[in-house]
């Protein structure tokens, strides 16, 4: 076919898919009314891992999956607001990776509130002011976000879904590279791209930020005094930074995992991960007693640390992701026998494993 029939075709297809995705959305605005009359949520992750497992399924085109999903993405992000809209909060301001995190969770049709600090995310949720809130939990490179892992023991919010954030850390600034003195940025980043400092800049100054997005900030007010950032290529675009160097974290795939955290519990999908929390009595084997109980009822453990409970000196709080969703078995049964054996054990929620990098 030559160039007009080409892009006569696509226009008939065009036309086709439009009409499909109003066809579409008249569907969805009608499970929107019984979501209202049931006040049931929009933001249904169970849903939505079965949709996008059901896509992957049908993918045998040119298409890359990670491309039909960002359509899809945006897609439901219009059944969003079709549906009465809702907010999301983050750790802002505009340009950090929780940023990018939200929109790539949630599309671009919600309402994205920037909050200062992780503590201020979980309190809007929590008095309703958000219905979501995006939080990092931990990073490939860099390990666990400690601040915001220790807010999760003290709230009444689920974690209802997760979403995987490549993170791609650049070195921000209006100036020479030889001019550099001084580094700013989240120490999370500082840590990922620790190796690249000590090669590239081993006697600058380091100086954490409470965001990367603050950091780029810094770098264009405090030019003419060497500063530089380490943030992402959004955070260059907002603040009119010039990208110095790219790729700049010391792991290729460095990734962050973020959890959504809401009032609702999401129902089992088949593929599912369980964030809790334990803490275990001072008595010799008390801790081998319940990873045993896991062992027993074979479940994988996908992550354990501590951390200092900071009620009780030298008591600690162990932080696990368990394969399985809490209501179904063998970890329903297992939780019950694990909590036998713990001073506490709350459970931060259950959700969809995720399928895919976004
Ligand atoms: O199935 C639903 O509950 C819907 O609201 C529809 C829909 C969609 O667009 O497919 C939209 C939002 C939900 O998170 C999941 C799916």
């Amino acid at each position: 076919m030559k160039l007009p029939e080409l892009r006569q075709e696509i226009d008939k297809l065009d036309r086709q898919i439009v009409a499909l995705l109003h066809e579409r959305a008249s569907l969805v605005h009608q499970v929107g009314l019984i979501k209202q009359d049931s006040q049931s949520p929009i933001f249904v992750p169970e849903r939505e891992a079965d949709l996008y497992r059901k896509i992957a399924d049908l993918n045998g085109g040119k298409l890359p999956e990670g491309s039909l999903r960002a359509i899809y993405r945006e897609i439901i992000s219009c059944s969003f607001s079709l549906e009465g809209g809702f907010k999301v909060a983050y750790l802002g301001p505009a340009g950090t990776w929780s940023h990018q995190a939200s929109l790539k969770q949630f599309g671009s049709s919600v309402e994205l509130m920037p909050m200062h600090g992780f503590a201020a995310v979980f309190d809007a949720v929590e008095r309703h002011e958000a219905d979501y809130g995006v939080i990092p939990i931990e990073n490939s490179t860099g390990g666990s976000v400690t601040d915001a892992m220790d807010l999760f023991i003290g709230t009444t919010l689920n974690i209802c879904a997760q979403i995987q954030l490549r993170i791609c850390n650049c070195l921000l600034g209006n100036i020479r590279l030889e001019e550099i003195k001084t580094l700013y940025s989240h120490p999370q980043v500082l840590l990922q791209c620790r190796q690249w400092i000590r090669n590239n800049f081993p006697m600058a100054d380091l100086v954490e930020t409470s965001s990367t997005t603050a950091a780029a900030q810094i770098a264009v007010e405090k030019a003419s005094e060497g500063a530089a950032a380490l943030g992402g290529a959004l955070a260059a675009e907002l603040f009119g930074l010039q990208i110095l160097e790219s790729n700049i974290q010391d792991k290729a795939s460095n990734t962050t995992r973020f959890a959504i955290i809401g009032h609702q519990k999401t129902q089992p999908t088949g593929n599912d991960r369980t964030s809790l929390c334990f803490t275990v009595r001072h008595t010799a084997g008390s801790l081998v007693s319940v990873l045993e109980k896991f062992k027993q009822y074979g479940i994988s453990l996908l992550r354990i640390e501590s951390r200092p409970s900071k009620i009780i000196d030298w008591e600690y709080v162990f932080y696990v992701d368990a394969a399985g969703h809490a209501e179904q078995e063998p970890l329903k049964t297992c939780l019950d026998e694990v909590a036998d054996h713990c001073s506490i054990l709350k459970v931060f929620g259950s959700y969809p494993e995720a399928t895919s990098l976004c």
